[in-house]
């Protein structure tokens, strides 16, 4: 489903040339749950970015369910994103002139899920994360593992063919830690492949392989 072959990236600034994704070769089937580690600055969230489709490689080539992503046009790749792919940011990314029920809702509309459906799944979603109380708040409202919760359902309410997930209990307690990783263990166990960075070895143990990233090259544990 998911491969990368050869795959580079660099970032060039004034002073520096980054390899932030060093000649990467990657196989991921369907429905794998597999964690990321490594230092700050080894590449993760680049290699999230590039299989979230929103950075292009350098050299080498991504496949993603059949498709060679450099050969898509930029409106088929955001199609493909919508169909296949949720994803949950590290900076969470709501929508902050949504309601909670409103950002959780927004990927059900991208697929043109009708209207009563659309209510009823963010109803019971809001429930499984215990975010009904909060169905019409802002995100400003929210405190910082509140709002990680929303962007969790928001990723995962469409039942999307793969997750992405950047730090995803960065901000949380241990007992919201590990809410999430249940959350995201059940839905693997539902076939939605997984993809995690984390720091956390906690974590990093609810995955079936975990890789090691060190300057952009890409090991397993
Ligand atoms: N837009 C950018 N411009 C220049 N350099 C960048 C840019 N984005 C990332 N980099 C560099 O690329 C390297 C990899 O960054 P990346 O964010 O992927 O690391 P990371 O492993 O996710 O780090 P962290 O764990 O701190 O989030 C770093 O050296 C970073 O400074």
């Amino acid at each position: 489903m998911i491969k990368l072959e050869h795959a580079g990236k660099f970032y060039l600034t004034k002073t520096i040339k980054t390899l932030a994704l060093n000649n990467v070769d990657l196989a991921i089937i369907p429905g794998e749950f597999l964690s990321v580690m490594g230092p700050s600055g080894s590449g993760k969230s680049t290699l999230l970015n590039v299989l979230g489709l929103f950075e292009s490689l350098d050299t080498g080539r991504f496949t993603l369910d059949g498709e060679v992503v450099e050969g898509l046009s930029y409106s088929q790749k955001i199609a493909l994103r919508r169909r296949l792919i949720g994803y949950i940011f590290q900076s969470f990314s709501l929508i902050s002139h949504m309601t909670v029920n409103e950002n959780v809702a927004l990927p059900l509309k991208y697929r043109n899920v009708p209207k009563t459906e659309r209510k009823a799944r963010v109803k019971q979603t809001l429930e499984t994360f215990g975010l009904t109380p909060r169905a019409e708040h802002y995100p400003s409202q929210l405190s910082g593992g509140q709002q990680q919760r929303v962007a969790i359902a928001r990723a995962m309410i469409s039942h999307p063919a793969l997750i992405l997930a950047d730090e995803p209990t960065g901000n949380l307690d241990s007992k919201s830690s590990r809410a999430v990783l249940e959350q995201l263990k059940k839905i693997n166990g539902q076939g939605t492949t997984v993809v995690m960075v984390t720091h956390s070895r906690e974590a990093s143990s609810y995955a079936g392989r975990v890789l090691m990233m060190r300057d952009g090259r890409l090991d397993s544990h």
